[in-house]
């Protein structure tokens, strides 16, 4: 059955907004955010504890058998720093959020990364990781790039996006009539 609402990934590296972002989507619009780093971690979608990344080992197979019954009915924002486990059947708008190194590298400070995690996470924003995921796991025309460089931008981002879902969602009633 089509989907009356879409399915929005935001991904990007750590740290850069994308909880910032999701919150106030979802309030806006009332999509259901899923962050899915909870999700790893409430539904048991992991194969346990990794201390050296301080992070858990995705179960990526549990997982999606965990979403392939409420995702595919549409009307979920992703929250995720990975995009390419999902069926492209199920996406519908993939946002990659960027930001400069050193306020990703503030941000990361604050929150108390260890020094090895950072370095990590800024090599992957310098070398464009998540955008290239995105772009070679969706078609072209539903991945974008927005900019999470000040607390300005996020509400300029939700926007942007709070449009797009306008017009998907007129696209949809158009095209079933
Ligand atoms: N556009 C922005 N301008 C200024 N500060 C921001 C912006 N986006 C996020 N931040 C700040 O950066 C920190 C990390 O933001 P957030 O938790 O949204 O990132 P994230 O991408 O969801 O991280 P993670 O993947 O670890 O969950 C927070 O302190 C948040 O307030």
């Amino acid at each position: 059955m089509p989907r009356t609402q879409p399915n929005i990934i935001i991904t990007g590296t750590p740290g850069v907004g994308k909880t910032s972002h999701c919150d106030v989507l979802a309030v806006n619009t009332g999509l259901k955010h899923l962050s899915i780093n909870r999700i790893v971690k409430d539904r048991g979608c992991h194969d346990g504890w990794d201390d050296e990344h301080q992070s858990w080992i995705v179960d990526e197979d549990k997982l999606l058998d965990s979403l392939e019954d409420e995702l595919p009915l549409g009307g979920h924002i992703i929250d995720w720093h990975a995009c390419d486990l999902f069926p492209k059947s199920w996406i519908d708008l993939v946002v990659v959020l960027r930001t400069d190194s050193t306020k990703l590298y503030d941000r990361l400070k604050a929150r108390k990364y260890p020094e090895q995690k950072l370095q990590e996470n800024l090599d992957s924003e310098i070398m464009e990781v998540l955008l290239d995921e995105a772009r070679g796991s969706y078609d072209q025309g539903i991945v974008v790039e927005l900019r999470s460089d000040e607390a300005d931008d996020i509400e300029g981002n939700v926007g942007r996006i709070e449009t797009w879902i306008k017009h998907w969602e007129q696209d949809q009633v158009a095209s079933a009539a």
